[in-house]
């Protein structure tokens, strides 16, 4: 895409389609919580997941996917390792890395990691509010544990300073979401409010852009998977009676969502251009 004012939501559907034409292998070396939902979530949406994190194969495995998705829900040890084998495999490869920094600000360890992380160039890093702030090293930030505390909009010039000091596409999720290069930001609206009731569904989503990071440069992929899950989220939020169901519904939602359903659930509008 040659003017990056151009995103629109026909263009979502085609990024789309495109992913599910390639059903790209998407290596997630994720957190407990999240690895049924987020496998889930990729299927359903058309990728192809694998759960792997062993420090003696994920090199070999970064080989023969197509991204990879990198979270630092549940850490220890022997999975940091991995995690910085793999990264540092993805961008020796020429693969596109996610960076989900879940809890980044709650604990040194993880903050550390996370900034450390954020250096082996992932090609996007998606959090809520928080984390984005924590990661950047902005004042007062710090959520409550992996649960954001501030509001997205809140964390756009951070995010636009994370993503000049890392190279990184920066998301930002919540009630609306924000994607920057650092020059533009676009934002995305849809969802629901039951969705951060519902455990590691922004993890899921992580994933999510892990797919179609396979299929279109960093600034596209994360516009156009955050435009498809915001559409399926408000999708599967019009058939539960609460947060419970919500996971199910929203993989439902993500099989079915089409150009249509894109229309009518989400929208996406460019705040600022390189111009501004
Ligand atoms: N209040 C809200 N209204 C609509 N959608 C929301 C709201 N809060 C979060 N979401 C959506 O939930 C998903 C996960 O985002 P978020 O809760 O920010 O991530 P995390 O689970 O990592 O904290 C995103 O698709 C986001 O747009
Ligand atoms: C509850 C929890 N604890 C460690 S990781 C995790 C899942 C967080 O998922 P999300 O960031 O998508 O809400
Ligand atoms: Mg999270």
């Amino acid at each position: 895409m040659s003017d990056h004012t151009e995103f629109s939501i026909a263009a979502a559907a085609k990024a789309l389609d495109d992913m599910r034409a390639a059903r790209p292998l998407v290596q997630n070396i994720t957190n407990y919580v999240a690895m049924t939902i987020s496998a889930n979530v990729l299927l359903a949406v058309g990728a192809s997941p694998a759960m792997v994190h062993a420090v003696d194969e994920v090199e070999d495995f970064v080989a023969i996917s197509s991204a990879l998705v990198i979270n630092i829900g549940t850490l220890s040890a022997p999975w940091v390792e991995g995690m910085r084998r793999a990264a540092t495999q993805a961008v020796a490869l020429g693969k596109p890395w996610v960076l989900d920094p879940v809890g980044c600000g709650a604990t040194k360890f993880r903050t550390d990691l996370a900034v450390e992380l954020s250096r082996l160039k992932p090609a996007i890093i998606r959090g809520n509010a928080s984390e984005i702030m924590s990661l950047a090293g902005a004042a007062g930030a710090g959520g409550k544990g992996v649960d954001s505390t501030a509001a997205s909009d809140a964390a756009i010039e951070a995010g636009k300073a994370l993503s000049l000091a890392t190279g990184a596409v920066v998301a930002i999720t919540g009630e609306t979401d924000y994607v920057t290069d650092g020059a533009i930001v676009v934002a995305i609206e849809g969802g629901d409010m039951l969705m951060p009731l519902s455990t590691a569904l922004g993890c899921a989503l992580s994933a999510t852009v892990g797919a179609f990071a396979a299929v279109r440069p960093p600034l596209e992929a994360a516009v156009y998977a955050l435009a498809v899950y915001a559409a399926a989220g408000a999708e599967a939020s019009t058939h539960v009676a609460g947060p419970g169901h919500l996971p199910a519904e929203l993989c439902d939602a993500l099989y079915a969502v089409d150009a249509a359903m894109l229309e009518r659930r989400a929208a996406i509008s460019v705040l600022e251009t390189e111009a501004a």
